[in-house]
């Protein structure tokens, strides 16, 4: 569903992405993980055509999608749950979701997202929706960000860190949330720092160092591989 083939990406002469290949079947959850610095939200912003790629390419679908205008990727169907939530502060809850909101395409699968669909997935934005963004916790500010992504309809989603500031707890309901959007036939490749919500919720875990792809396998492969752990994820 979406594949990226010797992708190199700069900040300015900095070269942060240093040919990064790999592919998101339809229906599967990839996480990508690594230390801080090892690029990881630079390849999602690759992705989502919030940097361009200086050779490489990035193929969504039947689309070459690492030459477009950031809109026009989200337009395809990707839909992104950015680093830090970014919640608007002076709108509420409802008013979060509704401007994001995106018809579906005639011919797209999976669920046809509007805001009673996203309710029935989070009820506690529903009992909250007059409230203004900032006035939840963190974990249903994160189900708020989800569901904002969600409402543009998407085929397949991009997570940035959905785990970071959240406690233990919450981290095990992302983890639960990511695969129930699964089971409704969507696509997901979700960055993290945290081992046990990569290995929860994916189907095959990337480890990524210094711009490089440099491991891959399964979750049982990595919690059984403690040397790769230490190595890359610091893991002592
Ligand atoms: N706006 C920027 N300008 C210049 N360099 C940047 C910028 N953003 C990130 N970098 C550098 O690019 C490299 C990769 O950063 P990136 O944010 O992709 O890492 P990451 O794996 O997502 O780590 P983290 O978990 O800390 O976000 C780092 O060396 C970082 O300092």
């Amino acid at each position: 569903m979406l594949e990226l083939a010797d992708v190199h990406t700069y900040y300015g002469t900095s070269h942060i992405l240093q040919g990064v290949t790999f592919s998101v079947p339809s229906g599967k959850c990839v996480a990508l993980l690594g230390r801080n610095g090892a690029g990881k939200s630079t390849t999602i912003h690759t992705i989502a055509g919030l940097l361009k790629p200086k050779k490489g390419d990035i193929r969504f679908q039947d689309h070459k999608v690492s030459t477009l205008p950031s809109h026009q990727i989200s337009r395809l169907g990707i839909g992104l749950v950015p680093q830090g939530r970014r919640i608007f502060p002076s709108l509420t809850i409802r008013e979060n979701l509704t401007m994001a909101a995106r018809k579906r395409k005639a011919n797209d699968s999976g669920t046809d997202w509007d805001i009673e669909k996203v309710y029935e997935l989070f009820p506690v934005l529903k009992e909250r929706e007059k409230n203004m963004g900032t006035q939840l916790s963190g974990g249903q500010q994160q189900m708020l960000a989800i569901g904002r992504a969600l409402m543009t309809n998407p085929q397949f989603l991009l997570m940035d860190e959905p785990s970071e500031g959240l406690a233990p707890v919450i981290i095990d309901q992302v983890g639960e949330i990511v695969c129930k959007l699964k089971e409704t036939g969507l696509s997901i490749l979700m960055v993290e720092q945290n081992i046990s919500l990569a290995c929860q919720a994916a189907d095959e875990i990337l480890i990524m160092n210094k711009g490089t792809i440099v491991w891959n396998g399964t979750p049982v492969e990595l919690l059984e591989n403690e040397d790769i752990q230490h190595k890359y994820l610091g893991v002592s």
